[in-house]
């Protein structure tokens, strides 16, 4: 990871604010605020359609806001361009690109931007090797990604995602189609990403084994913010698929904060 002055450590390391996007003529984003500080690992929640994955894609700049303001690094996104100190892992992809190329290719293509010119150099082979490690493939690096599981091909995008050693990691749907085994490794994964300071942003619809993780979630209903703060519990009846999320700290007469986390 890159050091940073002291002075920058205080600043939001995401500030989104009063954020609006459209997709086509549909108002998808409908004035979001959402703050992520250095160290923290924030949930995006909220039912399909919410805005969840606008939100993320917003704040890697890969959909334009119509107004609002985004900061990364205490920089506004017009001015910010160390990319290179974000990693980001995008919904329901797979790690082939149609091009024969391996495990290890895959990660160190996630290096190219801490490099210049393209060229791999000994601590930049080590980064690879250590993000092929932390998602548990170092005995996979020679394989073809076209011979993947889909939970492999996650833990690959992973992968390319840490070798860049990324101080903000942003992850959308992670666990999505991936088995528990596979689950497992990816949590302990992002455990050691956290321990190392890292941090995460993550999309979920479910908190699963990622829930002891988690130190603030951040729900979206129709692309606004309805819930900021301790991440909801699913207890009980609640836990089971299906059913909307009541917060426990919520008064008795208070509506139930429907996350649709777990619909
Ligand atoms: N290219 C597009 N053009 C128009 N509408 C779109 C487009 N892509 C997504 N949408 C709509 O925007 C809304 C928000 O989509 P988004 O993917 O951000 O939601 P989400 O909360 O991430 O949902 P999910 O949990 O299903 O991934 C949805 O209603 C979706 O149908």
């Amino acid at each position: 990871m890159q050091s940073t002055p002291a002075a920058a450590l205080d600043q939001p390391v995401i500030s989104l604010r009063g954020a609006t996007a459209s997709l086509g003529s549909r108002p998808v984003l409908r004035g979001v605020d959402l703050t992520v500080r250095r160290g923290e690992v924030v949930a995006l929640l909220g039912a399909n359609g919410s805005g969840k994955s606008t939100a993320v894609r917003s704040v890697v700049g890969q959909v334009p806001l119509s107004s609002g303001e985004l900061s990364l690094f205490g920089t506004d996104l017009k001015q910010f361009r160390a990319w290179s100190r974000i990693g980001y892992v995008p919904q329901r992809t797979t790690a082939a690109s149609g091009v024969p190329a391996t495990v290890r290719e895959v990660v160190s293509s996630g290096r190219l931007a801490r490099t210049r010119f393209g060229l791999l150099r000994k601590a930049d082979r080590a980064a690879v090797e250590r993000a092929l490690a932390l998602v548990d493939m170092e005995s996979h690096a020679d394989v073809s990604v076209n011979a993947l599981s889909g939970g492999q091909h996650q833990r690959v995008l992973i992968a390319r995602a840490l070798a860049v050693e990324p101080e903000l990691l942003i992850m959308d749907e992670p666990m999505a189609g991936v088995d528990l085994a596979n689950q497992e490794v990816l949590a302990n994964a992002l455990r050691e990403q956290v321990k190392a300071g890292s941090t995460v942003l993550l999309v979920l619809h479910e908190l699963g084994p990622l829930e002891p993780l988690i130190s603030r979630a951040v729900v979206l209903r129709d692309g606004c913010v309805v819930h900021d703060g301790p991440p909801p519990k699913a207890v009980g009846q609640h836990a089971l698929p299906g059913h909307d999320h009541v917060h426990p700290h919520a008064a008795h007469d208070a509506e139930p904060l429907r996350t649709g986390l777990l619909s």
